[in-house]
């Protein structure tokens, strides 16, 4: 379970370009909750992620991931137990090494093992394989290769993978199939919604597509001005139309969603 109270984060403070990016922000996600996020530009969706992952510490407030508190805890030791996904299939992986090589390395990051020499190698291999096969993209007869020969949406799928291969606390997808054409994006979505459900993990998605918001996972979060304003799941959510959420965050955020990559997808 993912439980943040009161984040703050102001960068560039006392100067002309200060800036609030996170608002007294709290949110408690359950195990196994997958929520969706939607804001408009500069709402703050990154700058969550990026405290939640470590890639700063909050000025305020807490981070606890189960009962473990992770408001001060470096971002390698935090990417052992939270997996994190971004917009652009090249960031997370390492192009030169081949798909297992890849594999091994997020494999020994994620279970805390330091060396390769402490494990079977062939045994590995044999768990990578299954784990590949499952994506149905061939890449289980091609762990030999180089990543960088895969298209954009088989890197993705293996960056899932890498960041699941041993279970995270957490799953933290920043956009990862905006780059993706809509036919692969939607197959690395339904891969993505299997992993999630059948691992039964905790996961935040920011998307920019309000049908997304609303269809995938059990639950939708809207964000503006560094804070959550609105915050919906169960049978409300299953009744709403994209025009509805649009209304809501008109009532919490006080003003019209803007996002001009909203307002660009269908
Ligand atoms: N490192 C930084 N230094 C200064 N300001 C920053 C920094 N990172 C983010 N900000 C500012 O904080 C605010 C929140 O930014 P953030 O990137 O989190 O928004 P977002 O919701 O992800 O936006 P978008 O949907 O446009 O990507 C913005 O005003 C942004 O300019």
């Amino acid at each position: 379970m993912l439980r943040v109270s009161h984040l703050k984060k102001t960068f560039n403070e006392g100067t002309v370009n200060e800036k609030v990016a996170l608002n007294d922000l709290s949110l408690t996600l359950p195990d196994g909750d997958f929520a969706a996020i939607v804001g408009s530009n500069g709402a703050g969706k990154s700058t969550f992620f990026n405290a939640i992952a470590g890639s700063f510490y909050v000025d305020d407030g807490e981070i606890f991931l189960d009962d473990l508190d992770i408001t001060f805890m470096p971002e390698h030791k935090r990417s052992r137990i939270i997996g994190r996904l971004f917009q652009d299939p090249l960031l997370g992986t390492a192009p030169h090494m081949t798909i297992e090589e890849n594999l091994t390395i997020a494999y020994l990051r994620a279970s805390g093992h330091t060396s390769a020499f402490s494990r079977s190698a062939a045994k590995d291999r044999i768990f990578f394989r299954e784990q590949l096969s499952e994506l149905h993209m061939g890449l289980e007869d091609r762990m030999e290769q180089p990543v960088g020969l895969l298209s954009g949406g088989q890197r993705q799928a293996l960056t899932l993978l890498m960041a699941t291969v041993v279970t995270p606390k957490l799953l933290l997808l920043d956009e990862h199939t905006a780059a993706l054409d809509p036919k692969t994006a939607e197959k690395v979505l339904d891969l993505t919604a299997k992993i999630v459900r059948e691992r039964h993990i905790s996961c935040l998605m920011v998307t920019h597509n309000m049908h997304q918001a609303l269809a995938l996972g059990n639950r939708t979060l809207m964000m503006d001005g560094g804070r959550i304003v609105f915050d919906v799941s169960g049978e409300t959510r299953a009744a709403m139309t994209v025009q509805d959420l649009l209304d809501q965050f008109k009532k919490g955020a006080g003003s019209e969603l803007n996002n001009d990559r909203i307002l660009l997808s269908e």
